[in-house]
């Protein structure tokens, strides 16, 4: 279709003709025009973002990016190969987080199809990401379905994701940069990204709720267990306090269900849960709703507070199995890793400074080939000479790991391509703290990042608690942490990640004078991290409970060893 043919559609159905488009497409495109005053004659390119901005609305979704990682790399897995670009944008339609395949990467920049691109309808016009959200369910806009000229050439089909009080929170697309066929080409695409919109919901509600009891349901027993079609948390006085959308949709849709109990809507009490855990048949686990409807159960009892990590199922081992206490995203990219590192591919690691990107480069150049030396280089002030005479000395087969690619110079970055193109028993690792994008040359990006494995930072791990026994182990042998002193780690932002931790721990142990780590052992948290709650103060705690040491290690939360022991440091006399 030509531009002038794709203006006058649009004039034709805002004038009230019928021209076969969808309604979801004609309702946005009369949106465009009347309340947003988009003119569909101009061809405005794809919407970008400030790195500024864009870091603002990744630190807003910061959580879900963790949480939707794991289902947004397998939908990229599903779809691999057929140049489809997987996008999660946040609720005001900007993408923040991406996988696509970066041999298309300028490609797909430009095509706004990348992190930073703004999709809201009031922007770009009639756009899956922008009309999903305006929509609130999911939606192809196949090529001349776009409002805007320049997009065209997409093909887009994206999810809308919602949190677990029901209010919408990002929208999964997939895209294509052409498509070949006609609109129904895209259904399969339809179907995949709605059932990765449904399990990010479901790890979503699941990690939000995981002190309390969670009801699963389904209208089969089949993948009962594994991918339920929605759920319900409940409190522990049987009310529901969180849901999927598929549960609000299959359980209110004439009212709203947060807030009632579940006995109201099931012919169920929390007394009957137990029967439906894992153990039993899921065919024998039927439930009845209250209007009729039959579905089968899983619940899911609440977690403890210190309940242990429950590995994930890519279990990461051999070099990389100190690298994670069991956190599922981390899992997954040290999976990749192991795959990865037998072949020569050069990779690149993304992550926060000090989320242990060397040490990752180091257990894939320890788990592959045998016989090569490892050359580290860090990138930041090292000379075009220096790179290519360190290079040098390594005879033989090597891993060259260059810290900070972002850091390196033009001249460095051309000579670093020149001893690519002139040994090939290199394999190169760079690392970057995801501020590369302009700033290293697009052919040596090529030849650097064939494949990308990204760290989580420390506050969004979900192994806080090995990761601070493993290192207080290495650093203070049999040091133990008191509660206090453990749940004001684990609360904290760690901005330095893996590196800060590590400091605050050599500076408690330093500072503690037993084998117990305690709250005042702790040194304050780096500036810009937010301060965790404050505990009161010893001795007015002390007083308030009469200067018994029980009654306060109780209000305090830790033993009364704890107490006696803060007492004595402190100098603190009980009243005669
Ligand atoms: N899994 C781990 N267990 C114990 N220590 C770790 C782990 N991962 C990283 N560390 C320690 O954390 C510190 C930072 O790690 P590393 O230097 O690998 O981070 P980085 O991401 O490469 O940092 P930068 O962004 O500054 O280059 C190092 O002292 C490292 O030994």
């Amino acid at each position: 279709m030509g531009d002038t043919d794709h203006v006058r559609e649009i004039e034709r159905v805002l004038s009230g003709s019928e021209t076969g488009r969808d309604s979801v497409v004609a309702e946005s495109w009369r949106r465009c025009v009347d309340s947003y005053g988009l003119d569909p004659a101009r061809r405005e390119s794809a919407h970008i973002v400030t790195d500024a901005q864009l870091r603002h609305h990744r630190e807003q979704s910061e959580r879900l990016i963790a949480t939707a990682r794991s289902g947004l790399q397998a939908l990229f897995r599903q779809v691999a190969g057929q140049r489809y670009v997987v996008m999660l944008a946040d609720a005001k339609g900007v993408c923040v987080d991406y996988f696509g395949d970066p041999q298309f990467e300028d490609d797909l920049r430009a095509a706004g199809l990348y992190l930073g691109s703004d999709w809201s309808e009031d922007l770009a016009g009639t756009c899956a990401v922008g009309s999903c959200i305006v929509a609130g369910h999911a939606v192809t806009i196949h090529q001349s379905d776009h409002f805007g000229l320049a997009h065209t050439p997409l093909s887009c089909t994206a999810a809308p994701i919602y949190d677990s009080t029901g209010a919408l929170t990002a929208v999964l697309d997939i895209s294509l940069l052409r498509s070949p066929g006609p609109k129904p080409s895209q259904n399969l695409a339809m179907s995949l990204v709605q059932a990765a919109a449904r399990r990010v919901e479901m790890a979503n509600l699941m990690a939000t709720t995981r002190r309390d009891w969670v009801l699963r349901f389904s209208t089969s027993p089949d993948f009962l267990e594994v991918d339920p079609d929605a759920a319900v948390a409940l409190d522990g006085g049987g009310r529901i306090v969180g849901l999927t959308r598929g549960a609000s949709e299959a359980l209110g849709a004439d009212r709203p269900v947060i807030g009632e109990r579940l006995d109201t809507v099931f012919d169920l009490s929390l007394d009957d849960l137990p029967d439906l855990m894992r153990g039993r048949p899921t065919e024998e686990r039927l439930v009845h709703l209250r209007d009729g409807r039959r579905m089968f159960g899983h619940a899911i009892a609440p977690n403890t507070p210190r309940a242990p990590v429950r590995r994930s199922a890519a279990r990461p081992g051999g070099a990389f199995a100190g690298l994670s206490g069991g956190d599922p995203a981390l899992d997954l990219t040290l999976e990749r890793a192991e795959r990865l590192a037998g072949g020569g591919i050069p990779l690149l690691i993304t992550g926060e400074t000090g989320t242990g990107k060397e040490r990752l480069a180091r257990a894939i150049h320890v788990a592959g080939p045998p016989g090569r030396s490892f050359v580290p280089l860090r990138a930041a002030g090292l000379s075009a000479r220096r790179l290519a005479e360190t290079i040098a000395a390594a005879e033989g087969p090597a891993t060259v790991f260059l810290r900070g690619i972002a850091d390196l110079s033009d001249e460095a970055q051309a000579a670093l391509l020149a001893v690519l193109d002139s040994r090939d028993d290199l394999r190169t690792i760079v690392s970057s703290r995801g501020d590369h994008a302009g700033r290293v040359r697009a052919d040596l990006l090529y030849r650097l990042a064939a494949a990308t494995l990204a760290l989580p930072a420390l506050r969004l791990r979900r192994d806080v608690d090995w990761l601070i026994d493993r290192l207080a182990r290495r650093i203070g042998g049999e040091v133990r942490l008191s509660p206090a002193a453990r749940a004001e780690l684990a609360g904290r932002d760690w901005p330095g990640n893996i590196r800060e931790l590590q400091g605050a721990l050599a500076t408690a142990v330093a500072l503690s004078e037993g084998p117990v780590i305690d709250l005042p052992d702790l040194p304050a948290p780096a500036t810009g991290t937010p301060v965790a709650p404050h505990e009161p103060d010893l001795e007015t705690v002390l007083e308030a409970c009469g200067w018994n040491m029980a009654r306060a290690a109780r209000r305090l939360g830790v033993n009364r060893s704890t107490i006696m022991r803060r007492v004595r440091r402190a100098g603190l006399v009980p009243p005669c």
